[in-house]
């Protein structure tokens, strides 16, 4: 009775357990569906408002890119350029320009039009560079007061150093003073011959066979084999560190030149702000860097002043005028330091990689760039750099900095301003891609993807295009790269002596490297990771042409 009554009683209590979970799981698969409905609702009401209603009321705005979850962060993230050309081809037929896009909730307007990009560039007023020099500066740990301070006006009194009769504060006045030592001048002829005569003294095979930390053992006397890549960005950033602090930052840290190379291959994660914590790859070159330049302005100034560059010295003077202590201005440095190397080392690569691939322009570029030499040593910098004496030299040049450039001017818009008939509206940003004006095919021409610096030299467009508003290779404005000039003399000086003393060809059969879309960089894109190019360079039988 005891067992009927009890089983009777588990199967009531099943049924009704089981009709309990049904009813639960209904109103739960209702609940699930309303979610659902209301999500789809309010996506639908966002994107009506987003990408109809809200342009309509506001038709003088930069019109929006359309997208379906609330950003482009993550297209943005994989090819930014990438996104921004699809954006620019889905507004071609109605010719909007500028446009917005979002993305790291933020909203970029985007300028494609060479005249939009110019007022863009003349613009100081309402558009500012400077948000983005802050939050570098914080993010690699100044304090705020010094923040304050280097962007506070100055008085404009006659003073001891550098004239600043405009009473510009010390953001500004570096500026002018970067130009009095990149422009040609005086102080650039001192670094050209340094150029000179660090490439002509270390371009030996035997330098080259003790430079290679990847060395197989496949150095003879006639030959050695090395990756391109670790070879011009390892000498590049010597070169550069030379010029600027002499031997002596080497000697405090030996290491700096491998830690800033390290450093600089995901100096993207710096651009994006990651926290720290996730970036431990970037923060721990970065950090002994940044020691070890405190370290250098520790030592006694006899010990280092009489072997760095005016510039260095002069700024010194400057910011420790204002009140500027060790540790920042160690991170004032650090900025400096990437400025100068990071772009060189990677557009030496590209030129030479790409002239491999076409050996004719490896002959024109020997013979324009012959009379410069005496026997196997450069003696004259100017030549190679002359557009007039050495025209193909000069479009292998502008050609590579027109594929492999991959910056953008970005400026934050701090009040209200029209661009291009549109208004901008304050709080967002504003960003001019390089890499989209060099590679419309108005300025261009043909194929733009092409690597052919012909492009530049057969036609009476073409030899016009580097004045064209479309060129920006070192962007533009207040904040156009000063480095400039330092640059061209820099790669021209080390490909011509390699290419008078060497013959340089690709080790088996690779395919061409290739460029790492994904990660932002301030000028000159990375190569693939893995991607490097091993080269087998030999000594030439005859040195002349
Ligand atoms: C091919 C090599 C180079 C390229 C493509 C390049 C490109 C650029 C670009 C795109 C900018 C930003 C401009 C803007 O936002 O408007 C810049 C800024 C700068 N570059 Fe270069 N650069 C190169 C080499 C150099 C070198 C060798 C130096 C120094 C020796 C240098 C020093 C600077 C400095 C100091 C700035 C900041 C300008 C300022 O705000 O005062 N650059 N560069």
């Amino acid at each position: 009775m005891l067992v009927d009554f009890s089983l009777e009683d588990t199967v009531a209590l099943t049924r009704h357990l089981l009709f309990a979970a049904e009813d639960h799981a209904t109103s739960h698969s209702i609940l699930r569906g309303l979610l659902c409905l209301v999500i789809v609702l309010a996506w639908t009401v966002w994107r009506c408002w987003k990408f109809t209603v809200y342009p309509w009321l506001h038709p003088d705005e930069p019109k929006e890119l359309p997208y379906f979850i609330p950003t482009h962060g993550a297209s943005f993230f994989k090819d930014s350029n990438g996104l921004l050309e699809r954006a620019r081809r889905y507004f071609a037929s109605t010719g909007t320009t500028p446009f917005a896009l979002t993305a790291f909730g933020h909203t970029f307007y985007v300028v494609t039009h060479p005249k939009d990009s110019a007022a863009v560039y003349r613009n100081t007023e309402s558009l500012s560079f400077d948000e983005f020099v802050q939050a570098l500066m914080r993010f690699n740990g100044n304090d705020e007061w010094t923040i304050k301070n280097v962007h506070q006006p100055l008085p404009a009194t006659t003073k001891a150093g550098f004239a600043n009769p405009e009473g510009l504060g010390m953001i500004n006045l570096t500026q002018r003073m970067h130009m009095h030592q990149l422009h040609p001048g005086e102080k650039m002829a001192v670094f050209q011959l340094q150029i000179r005569d660090w490439l002509n003294r270390k371009l030996t095979l035997d330098v080259l066979a003790s430079t290679d930390s990847t060395d197989t053992g496949q150095s003879s006397v006639d030959s050695v084999e090395l990756s391109l890549y670790q070879w011009t960005s390892d000498w590049f950033v010597r070169l550069g560190q030379h010029l600027y602090f002499g031997d002596v930052l080497e000697r405090v840290d030996p290491e700096y030149t491998d830690n800033f190379v390290v450093f600089d291959e995901v100096i993207w994660k710096m651009l994006y702000q990651y926290p720290s914590l996730l970036c431990r790859d970037m923060t721990v070159p970065r950090d002994r860097m940044i020691a070890s330049m405190k370290a250098y302005l520790q030592l006694h100034p006899d010990e280092r002043r009489g072997q760095a560059a005016w510039l260095i010295n002069s700024l010194e003077d400057e910011f420790r005028g204002i009140g500027v202590d060790d540790n920042n201005l160690a991170i004032l440095f650090f900025h400096l330091y990437f400025a100068i190397n990071t772009n060189s080392r990677k557009t030496s690569f590209w030129v030479l990689t790409h002239m491999m691939r076409n050996p004719s322009y490896i002959a024109a570029f020997r013979s324009e760039t012959a009379p410069a030499f005496d026997g196997d040593d450069l003696v004259d910098m100017a030549y190679i750099q002359d557009a007039d004496k050495c025209p193909t030299v000069d479009a292998i040049w502008l050609e590579t900095l027109r594929v492999a450039g991959w910056a953008a001017s970005v400026r934050l818009v701090a009040r209200d301003v029209v661009i291009g008939g549109k208004v901008l509206r304050a709080g967002n940003r504003i960003m001019v891609p390089h890499r989209l004006l060099h590679f419309d095919p108005a300025f261009a021409g043909d194929e733009p993807t092409t690597w052919r610096p012909g492009r530049w030299l057969d036609s009476d467009a073409g030899r016009k295009m580097h004045k064209s508003p479309c060129w920006h290779p070192f962007g533009g404005g207040r904040t156009v790269c000063s480095g400039r000039f330092l640059a061209k003399g820099m790669v021209m000086a080390f490909v011509s002596t390699i290419l008078r003393r060497f013959d340089i060809e690709a080790v088996g059969n690779p395919p061409m490297p290739q460029p790492d879309v994904g990660r932002p960089v301030l000028g000159i894109i990375s190569v693939m990771e893995g991607q490097d190019y091993r080269v087998k360079v030999t000594r030439r039988k005859e040195a002349s042409v």
